[in-house]
């Protein structure tokens, strides 16, 4: 079994029947795996390419200019350089006494967990919260315009169209999600996973990315050839490997803990890792080449409210989760992965 990937085209150019029946399949998709892959989605190929461009330039900068822009680590939401080791994933959920992942409401968690990878997080201009700090134009003459200015604002349209076809595949009146989404303050994320040897990996402790579920309403996941993206089987418990097609504008679309509080669970989220592609899983000595991602974590508005929509609390389904704003869910999710483990501020180093 894989994760399908479905035409998207229809949204566009289909009649009405057509986007009910695309609007469905994907809803049956996010109901089986928490995840689907899209093609046809409107985002061209040319451009996506041209954002791991950026992206491999970003990573190019030097130790000072990064440190310039480092995240604060925090529980506000991630703006700026997060240096390998800094955010633990491990962090975010674990296992519920039912067997299912949940969001992690304690410290109670493995303490020595090391997730690989290095990531660059912004948001649109004129965010007054939480603004981003840029690199320099000298240092990447273009990227800020063009990453935030073009490519940010496609993306957004994208998952814009997605939670409108969540809203029709659900029978819900159209803007329920959208209609919280004014602000537009989803966040962008390019990520590099330096290379990594599978002995390191056969520790346990380290991983390029442990399990966990994404914050926002949903993801969207843009990924390189190398593969080891792998999603929660729910048939048995097992990893589905998220094997890439090579072809540039496969997107994954991941649904996360906002739109799980939004249905009160109807919808599940998608628990994720990235550990080795399914060539290097058995090398003993093998090394796991360096991986780029780009990843859309599309937000709900700050102040809106996110706790179950009254059409799935019923006598069968009562309420599951609190009425939190998407901020607090926010705040909660970001501070499992810094507060509970400060001493996590020293890079790692020598990872190959
Ligand atoms: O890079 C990937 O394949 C997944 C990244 C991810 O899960 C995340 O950044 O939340
Ligand atoms: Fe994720």
């Amino acid at each position: 079994m894989s994760v399908p990937i479905i035409d998207f085209s229809a949204f566009r150019n289909g009649n009405e029947v057509e986007r009910r029946e695309l609007a469905g399949r994907l809803v049956d998709e996010f109901k089986k795996h928490g995840a689907t892959r899209l093609m046809n989605h409107g985002i061209k190929g040319d451009t996506i390419q041209k954002a791991y461009q950026w992206s491999d330039q970003f990573f190019k900068i030097s130790d000072s200019e990064k440190e310039a822009i480092a995240n604060i680590r925090d529980a506000n939401p991630q703006r700026g350089y997060s240096y390998v080791g800094s955010e633990a994933t491990s962090k975010a959920n674990k296992r519920g006494e039912d067997g299912e992942f949940q969001i992690c409401e304690d410290d109670d968690v493995a303490q020595d967990l090391e997730d690989v990878k290095e990531h660059f997080d912004y948001t649109r201009d004129g965010d007054p919260d939480f603004p981003t700090p840029w690199p320099s134009e000298a240092s990447l003459p273009g990227f800020h315009d063009w990453m935030e200015g073009v490519f940010l604002d496609e993306c957004q349209t994208l998952a814009r169209d997605i939670l409108t076809a969540i809203e029709i595949g659900l029978d819900l009146p159209k803007g329920t999600l959208t209609g919280c989404m004014e602000s537009h303050v989803d966040e962008l994320r390019i990520q590099r996973y330096p290379p990594l040897s599978t002995e390191k990996l056969r520790t346990g402790k380290i991983k390029r990315c442990h399990p966990h579920t994404d914050f926002g309403f949903i993801t969207l996941l843009f990924q390189d050839i190398t593969g080891g993206l792998e999603i929660e089987d729910r048939a048995d418990g097992g990893w589905l490997p998220v094997v890439p097609t090579g072809e540039p504008t496969e997107v994954g679309v991941y649904i996360s803990d906002t739109l799980v509080y939004k249905t009160n669970g109807h919808l599940k989220a998608a628990v994720h890792q990235v550990t080795a592609p399914i060539s290097l899983k058995d090398k003993e000595d093998g090394v796991l080449p360096e991986r780029y991602t780009i990843a859309l974590f599309a937000k709900a508005d700050r102040h809106a409210h996110i706790g179950p929509l009254p059409q799935f609390v019923t006598a069968e389904t009562p309420q599951r989760f609190p009425n939190l704003t998407a901020l607090e869910l926010h705040n909660k999710r970001v501070g499992q992965l810094y507060d509970a483990r400060p001493e996590a501020a020293t890079p790692v180093v020598s990872l190959a």
